[in-house]
């Protein structure tokens, strides 16, 4: 049987945001962010925190937390941060290496791929790489629907190779599993890795002791034989047939998202003033 407390933060996450019983959590967290020397001078929209407590099921103390968190990996990380653009990833974009399915899953949560393969890592770094993944975080993360039901990420580890390896060093691996972890307001509900061959393990043993139980839990490795599994883990009818699925095909799905990030290209200028330590009284994005 559920706790009346669960209820209550069940509820709450389905309200629309100019909800009044939201209210009073969103000025608790406003409060204590004015507080917070790291963050109080930015300017703080109500669409902005409120991801920030979704995340974190209304939890200010932690909501406060994650927003500290956020604002701090986005400074120390400004080779991934600082342009946003998709005109700076837009050679990996192009070559379809990520999209997002146009359905969600059953629970509501958004499908993201990535498609290794199509990383040269001759032609982009593991930064660039990255910055894909964040593009598509925060034009995600302004849906009602993600904040409530967060991703699911299927990685597709074919044609992983050395060269490829050699790019996730002892730093970068803390940063993925920051981001996992606690450094962005998107509830990840699953990692699913296909065709991740042997020496990929090496690299995955770098990621793993940084990351907390409940995310470790959510990493589920397919191997090579995954049509199976996979379509046990989100209905057939919205993935690409190039991964078990009856939905449109992965190139029309990395297509349609690529024309989507350059749809944003304005918002994702705004954010990447901010990520680039401007003036905060000038900035926009934490909109
Ligand atoms: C907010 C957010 C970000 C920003 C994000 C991811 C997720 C789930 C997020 O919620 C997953 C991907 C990641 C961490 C970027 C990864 C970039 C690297 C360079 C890809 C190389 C391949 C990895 C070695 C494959 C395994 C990674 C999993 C263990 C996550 O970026």
């Amino acid at each position: 049987m559920k706790s009346e407390e669960a209820d209550n933060i069940e509820e709450l996450s389905s309200l629309p945001v100019d909800s009044i019983r939201i209210a009073p959590y969103l000025s608790e967290l406003k409060q204590k962010a004015a507080a917070e020397k790291s963050i109080r001078d930015l300017n703080l929209s109500e669409t902005f925190l409120i991801r920030f407590l979704q995340a974190r099921d209304f939890d200010v103390a932690l909501a406060l937390k994650l927003l500290i968190n956020y604002h701090k990996w986005r400074q120390e990380c400004p080779e991934i941060t600082a342009d946003l653009q998709a005109s700076s990833v837009i050679g990996l974009l192009q070559n379809n290496y990520h999209g997002v399915l146009r359905s969600r899953d059953d629970a509501g949560s958004r499908v993201l791929i990535y498609r290794i393969g199509q990383w040269n890592p001759k032609e982009f770094t593991a930064y660039e790489v990255f910055r894909v993944s964040l593009i598509t975080s925060e034009l995600i993360v302004r849906e009602w629907e993600t904040q409530r039901n967060g991703l699911k990420a299927i990685f597709d580890l074919q044609d992983w190779c050395f060269t490829h390896a050699l790019q996730i060093n002892p730093s970068l691996a803390k940063k993925i599993s920051s981001v996992l972890t606690d450094s962005f307001p998107l509830k990840v509900r699953g990692i699913h890795l296909i065709n991740e061959p042997i020496f990929f393990r090496p690299v995955f043993a770098m990621i793993r002791p940084f990351l907390p139980d409940k995310i470790k839990q959510r990493i589920h490795m397919h191997g090579s034989s995954y049509a199976r599994s996979l379509c046990e883990d989100f209905p057939k009818d919205i993935l690409p047939p190039e991964y078990g699925g009856t939905g449109p095909s992965i190139n029309e799905v990395c297509q349609d998202w690529t024309e989507f990030i350059m749809q944003s290209e304005d918002y994702l200028h705004r954010l990447s003033l901010d990520f680039g330590g401007g003036d905060a009284s000038q900035s926009s994005a934490y909109e």
